[in-house]
């Protein structure tokens, strides 16, 4: 008998193995595949890869525009396929959080196969292994959403991009939200023609309107065709040269062809395997494992994490649910998840990223100033010849908080970020506008979009000494 059974082991099971083992208790965690997940082995770490080849590509499309003499370049698939392997294989053979773990003494089962519950204490995995705990804290993902509809079985998700020998000549991307986007996006920038279909008025529905539209913009003008609108996938079939969709858009059938069609329609629970009925642990509506604040189940002693409860479904997120399920599975349910300024976004060409309101959401609640400065009036884009996008900061009139702020073009990710530390610190967007941050960076830019909304603010000023030049 063990203290706490981890089942899964990306960034959620890892950070609660680590953590049950550092509060003291026995601990064993148990992998179907190898240490890291997903989030290492499938999803963000070998995405990323190929988004960087993507940018690689981009900066040697403007070697001649800087004066730098290219006789030509060519991607090879199989070659970019070899380093995303070196990639994963390295982030697995240097984490940090490995070694913490082993050096804790917890017990690491890997490549144990589909893990299932016996009864309420006891698991079993299909490779035969058997393991019983007080405690046990689910951490088992998620999996992509298939579509059903006649000849799904020919469609394919984007972990199939692994297997793929080249880059397909075509490509049909289902499903506009962050998965689609960065699929479409890296295989527009390696050759493809990909043919992206969103449900509804635009793609990423959740992130701030002039967002959705920046990328799209961006996307057409690369030669990706973005359909939104659709009304519903009705079939798919093999044509000669690969798979023929026939769709609903606008009220009208109509259909589309290409090599491949990868299927991003969202994320749910990766559960089938576990058998949750035989420990009594119960899902909510939409299949993911309910848990309350404290990460409990349905049942006392089973605890969950990361995607397969269905909270957004981040990295960074599921390593600190995981590190908070762990905490009161051990200790007994006193520390609660706690609320998060949670930067979100997306490697694609252009970058997008967002953190907290978007503009529509705060302005139902709050008089607002939304200051939006281009990447086109910034040096550092100009300087880099990368000057597609906005920084977009929501600011309260009132209080002068940060509500929102929303970034499209070169590293949007890394800028928001800089946002999110000033929305955590509540630091009210004069003191943002003060800081002398360096030029020139992207980041500076946050601090243009701070100058720009006190502009609006000056009727108001408190007497500080610095005004800026509006
Ligand atoms: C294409 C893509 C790109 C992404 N990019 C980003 C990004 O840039 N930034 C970001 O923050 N997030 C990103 N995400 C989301 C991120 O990967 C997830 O939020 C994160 O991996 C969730 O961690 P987790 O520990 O909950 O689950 P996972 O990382 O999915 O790990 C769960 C593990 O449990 C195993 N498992 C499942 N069932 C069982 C069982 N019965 N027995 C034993 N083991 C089992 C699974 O095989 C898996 O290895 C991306 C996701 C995708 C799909
Ligand atoms: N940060 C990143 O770079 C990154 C990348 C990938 C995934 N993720 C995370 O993984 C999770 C899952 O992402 P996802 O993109 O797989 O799911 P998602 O739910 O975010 O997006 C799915 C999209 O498909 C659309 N859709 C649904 N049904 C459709 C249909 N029948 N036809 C066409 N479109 C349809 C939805 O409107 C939505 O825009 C998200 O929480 C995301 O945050 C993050």
């Amino acid at each position: 008998m063990i203290d706490v059974l981890v089942i899964g082991a990306g960034p959620a099971g890892a950070f609660a193995a680590h953590r049950a083992a550092g509060l003291g208790a026995r601990t064993a965690l148990v992998a179907r595949e190898e240490f890291g997940g997903m989030a290492a082995n499938d999803g963000p770490v070998p995405v990323r890869t190929l988004a960087h080849a993507a940018r690689l590509l981009r900066e040697a499309r403007q070697l001649d525009r800087y004066g730098i003499a290219a006789d030509g370049f060519r991607l090879d698939y199989p070659r970019l396929l070899d380093r995303v392997d070196e990639v994963v294989h390295g982030i697995r053979t240097h984490s940090a959080l490995r070694d913490r773990i082993d050096g804790l003494g917890v017990q690491v089962h890997e490549h144990a196969g589909t893990t299932r519950f016996v009864d309420p204490y006891t698991v079993e995995t299909s490779r035969g292994l058997r393991l019983q705990a007080t405690k046990i804290i689910l951490c088992t993902g998620g999996v992509s959403r298939p579509l059903v509809v006649p000849g799904a079985e020919l469609t394919h998700t984007h972990s199939d991009a692994w297997t793929l020998r080249e880059v397909p000549p075509s490509m049909l991307v289902i499903g506009g939200g962050a998965t689609g986007l960065q699929v479409a996006s890296v295989f527009t920038a390696f050759g493809s023609r990909v043919q992206l279909f969103q449900t509804g008025p635009r793609i990423l529905p959740s992130e701030d309107a002039d967002v959705s539209a920046a990328v799209t913009a961006a996307f057409r003008e690369h030669g990706m065709v973005v359909r939104d609108e659709l009304d519903a996938v009705r079939s798919f079939e093999k044509v000669p040269d690969g798979v023929r969709m026939r769709f609903i858009q606008n009220g009208a059938l109509d259909s589309a062809e290409a090599a491949l069609a990868i299927v991003a329609i969202g994320w749910s629970a990766d559960t089938t395997g576990l058998d949750l009925p035989a420990a009594g642990v119960e899902t909510d509506e939409r299949g993911f494992v309910r848990v309350d604040a404290y990460q409990r189940t349905s049942v006392p002693h089973v605890f969950a994490a990361g995607d397969v409860t269905g909270r957004l479904m981040l990295v960074p997120q599921a390593a600190q649910s995981g590190f908070v399920a762990a905490t009161n599975a051990v200790r007994g349910p006193e520390l609660p998840l706690w609320d998060q300024i949670s930067p979100v976004g997306s490697f694609t060409d252009p970058e997008y990223a967002g953190v907290g309101l978007t503009e529509t959401q705060a302005r139902q609640e709050h008089d607002v100033i939304a200051a939006t400065v281009r990447l086109d009036a910034a040096a550092r884009p100009i300087i880099d010849g990368r000057t597609t996008g906005f920084c977009k900061l929501v600011v309260d009139r009132a209080s002068q908080r940060i509500l929102g702020c929303h970034v499209v073009g070169e590293r949007a990710v890394e800028t928001t970020q800089l946002a999110a530390v000033a929305m955590a610190a509540r630091m009210p967007v004069r003191e943002l506008a003060r800081i002398p941050l360096s030029f020139p960076t992207y980041s500076a830019i946050v601090g243009r979009a701070a100058y720009v909304a006190l502009c609006h603010l000056r009727p108001d000023a408190d007497g500080s000494p610095y005004e800026p030049p509006c």
